[in-house]
């Protein structure tokens, strides 16, 4: 499946070194997981998470869901080890916490060779520096990590997120223009379905693929606000067929909904239904 339309609408984190939720994730409804051996993780089972972590994947079980292993940061005493034991598990990508620069990129992969490399983009300089990381070879997605963010920007948490929209918006920038899958950041307050919703509404309006998820609740939430809704389909498939028409009369211009429908228009109609089909073919199996 094309990278740009498999779905990226639920990315749960999971403690690398919480069996049970390792265990439970095999039956969730996600589409991706970070397995986290970085900040949910206390320091003093650093290691023992690690060996938990690679005999989890060893044993499978995780069926089409994407596999991303987040580590800790290369400067800290867990991170060359976590890399290295990357290396040897069956993970489909590496996550990079804290990344500031193409720098830090550049000594990952000097540690896990070819495997994809995720960034976590979450510090001033790391927004400072988004295209170049972006344009890393191996640079395959980005998550914003919110939480990291708002403390070193010092800023106060806000339903509209004002104070990160500047940003969210670099990034996105910064992903789109090198085709990359971009998430949008965690919701902390795990048990508020509705401020989730708002949260993920928001993110799926900037142009983000999906969320980062904390609890398992969080799940239908993010997978209904990042798939198309049966309007978007149904608008898709009208304007597809509208466009069509025209066109065969040797015009470029179509009207839906007393809206004008172009041949750019008809991409996204195109994309929206692809997802649909992605995600469709998901379900299934
Ligand atoms: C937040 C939690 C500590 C809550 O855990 P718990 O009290 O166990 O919740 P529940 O009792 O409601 O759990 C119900 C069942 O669900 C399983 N469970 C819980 N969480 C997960 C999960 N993340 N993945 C899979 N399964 C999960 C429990 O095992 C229960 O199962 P069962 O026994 O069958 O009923 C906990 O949810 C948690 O630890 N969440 C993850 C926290 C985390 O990963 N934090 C780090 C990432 S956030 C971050 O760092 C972002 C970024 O870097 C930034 O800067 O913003
Ligand atoms: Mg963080």
């Amino acid at each position: 499946m094309d990278p740009r339309q498999r779905p990226y609408r639920s990315v749960l984190y999971i403690p690398g070194s919480r069996e049970r939720a390792l265990e439970k994730a095999r039956t969730l409804p996600v589409d991706a997981i970070i397995f986290d051996l970085e900040d949910a993780v206390a320091a003093d089972e650093k290691e023992n998470a690690r060996e938990t972590l690679k005999a989890a994947l060893g044993a499978g079980g995780y069926g089409p869901r994407v596999r991303i292993v987040r580590i800790n940061g290369l400067d800290t005493p867990w991170g060359r080890a976590d890399a290295e034991a990357v290396r040897e598990m069956d993970a489909d990508v590496v996550l990079l916490p804290k990344v500031n620069g193409a720098a830090d990129v550049d000594a990952l992969a000097a540690i896990t060779g070819d495997l994809p490399i995720w960034a976590m983009m979450e510090t001033p300089r790391g927004m400072l520096n988004a295209a170049q990381i972006a344009a890393h070879p191996l640079m395959a997605g980005f998550v914003m990590g919110t939480n990291d963010l708002a403390k070193e920007l010092q800023t106060r948490f806000r339903p509209d997120r004002l104070p990160l929209v500047t940003s969210l918006g670099l990034c996105l920038l910064a992903a789109k223009a090198e085709g990359l899958i971009i998430v949008d950041g965690v919701y902390n307050a795990f048990k508020d379905d509705e401020g989730l919703a708002a949260e993920c509404a928001q993110g799926r309006d900037m142009g983000f693929d999906g969320k980062t998820l904390i609890h398992p609740a969080q799940v239908p939430v993010a997978n209904a606000a990042y798939a198309p809704s049966e309007a978007e389909i149904d608008l898709a498939r009208r304007q597809i067929a509208a466009f069509e028409e025209v066109e065969a009369q040797g015009q470029g211009v179509a009207v839906v909904d007393g809206k004008i429908v172009e041949n750019l228009h008809v991409v996204t109609a195109r994309e929206i239904l692809a997802k649909a089909d992605a995600i469709t073919a998901l379900q299934a199996g």
